[in-house]
């Protein structure tokens, strides 16, 4: 078995670590593995497994962290893979590039701290990488690893908005949106609905699947079984999923549902996070656009509300917490609010929630301000809807209980006790926004 030692720059999330020399066993096949020792910043040893992937010019190092050693297991014998592990004194220095960018993410970071948002950003760039001699490696740390499914959906649409954009630059979708037909007035049908069924008006979504439950429906057919059943059941809106990876949603659905004539105005149900993902959505024939106060700071709150407006839309701004709740209340132009019953961090669902955000002087500024508010999530009874009902709600927005069943229009009159379908005679004239 051939030995070959390898240099490593220096590992700039973990702090402690030098210039490391590491010996690997049989480096020149294409895939071998090793583990290596690190000192960690409190001095204990951190074990790293260090997997080679390829063995080319630009061969790539996997290289994941395993938990920090134990006295037990720190003995050679115990770990017999580690090879040999030598700081030296020579500390390579990080990139200019790199630290600017990751003194602008810490700022970030920081602004992003004071208004009590726990998801984080991923630098554009995304985690360092380390080289050693000819290889790159990652190695995962709690910087870079996501701490929950918002979180990680969040950093998996960072990527995900940098390959779509490269497809299909803001440029092209301005030119794009001259051939959209105007959009509809979204709150104010939502308005009209609850006014005239006196019960709230439902936002029926579109969803085949969620990271919390799975597959919902596998006869997904969005068009006609869907979104078409929906209206002729008597929704006033329909809320259609885009993202794919975790909801198996798409935009193509979006526009599909759009291009077949649906009355209903559309909410695009998206982690929106870039402004060019609102240009999609309304290119895609979408009236509405969500944006989450638990990932979005104000500013982006704001200037994103300001840029659905301007291209005829309305944002329905979602929260969880009342923290989110009153930071909501203190921007300008905020017409329509959600208020999630589900903990997109922890699943959690709780219809509660809905009623002890709008109790108190929340649900009389509210009310004061005319802003509708949106319950959503974990309904799946006519009790469920009176509840939130009676906490003040004039709109509710459901997916799970209505896509799991095989008549999704039945499943609309199931879900209020009652028929909440516009009369045949009774031509619906929708608001244009
Ligand atoms: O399927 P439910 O429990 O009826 O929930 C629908 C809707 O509220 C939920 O899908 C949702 C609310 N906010 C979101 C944000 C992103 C993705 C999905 C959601």
């Amino acid at each position: 078995m051939s030995m070959e030692s390898l240099t490593a720059s220096a590992v700039p999330c973990n702090p402690a670590s030098k210039t490391m020399r590491v010996m690997t066993s049989s480096s020149t096949s294409s895939s071998s593995s090793a583990f290596v020792r690190i000192p960690c910043s409190s001095g204990s040893l951190t074990r790293l497994k260090l997997m080679v992937i390829n063995n080319t010019e630009r061969t790539s190092v996997s290289c994941s962290a395993l938990e920090p050693e134990s006295k037990e297991s720190s003995s050679e014998n115990a770990v017999p893979e580690v090879l040999e592990f030598q700081p030296h004194s020579n500390m390579p220095v990080m990139p200019p590039e790199w630290r600017e960018r990751e003194e602008k993410r810490k700022a970030e970071e920081a602004m992003r701290n004071t208004q009590g948002i726990t998801i984080r950003r991923r630098p554009p760039t995304g985690p360092p990488l380390h080289n050693v001699g000819p290889f790159q490696f990652k190695i995962q740390s709690e910087g870079n690893t996501p701490r929950n499914i918002l979180e990680e959906i969040v950093w998996h649409k960072d990527c995900e908005i940098a390959q779509m954009k490269e497809r299909t630059p803001l440029t092209a979708l301005a030119k794009a949106m001259a051939g959209v037909a105007p959009t509809k007035d979204f709150v104010g049908t939502l308005k009209a609905r609850a006014a005239e069924t006196e019960r709230p008006a439902l936002i029926a979504e579109v969803k085949k699947a969620s990271p919390s439950r799975g597959v919902i429906q596998q006869n997904f057919d969005p068009v006609v079984r869907i979104a078409q059943a929906y209206e002729k059941g008597g929704a006033a809106c329909l809320s259609v999923l885009t993202d794919s990876k975790y909801f198996q949603g798409s935009f193509e659905n979006l526009g599909l549902i759009h291009a077949a004539g649906v009355q209903c105005p559309l909410l695009c149900k998206e982690f929106i996070i870039d402004a060019w993902q609102i240009y999609k959505a309304r290119v895609s024939g979408a009236d509405a656009v969500l944006l989450i106060a638990a990932v979005l700071p104000d500013q982006d709150l704001t200037y994103m509300t300001k840029i659905a407006k301007a291209l005829g839309m309305a944002a329905l701004i979602e929260v969880h917490s009342k923290r989110e709740m009153e930071r909501v209340l203190g921007l300008s132009g905020v017409e329509l609010i959600g208020i999630n019953n589900r903990s997109l961090e922890t699943f959690k669902v709780d219809i509660n929630n809905t009623v002890d955000l709008l109790k108190g002087e929340t649900g009389q500024t509210i009310h004061e301000r005319g802003i509708v508010v949106v319950g959503e999530s974990g309904l799946f009874t006519p009790e469920d809807i009176a509840v939130v009902q009676a906490a003040g709600v004039s709109a509710v927005l459901v997916g799970e209980s209505l896509v799991k069943q095989d008549d999704p229009c039945a499943a609309i009159a199931g879900l209020y006790g009652k028929d909440i379908s516009r009369k045949m005679n009774n031509e619906v004239t929708l608001p244009v926004a």
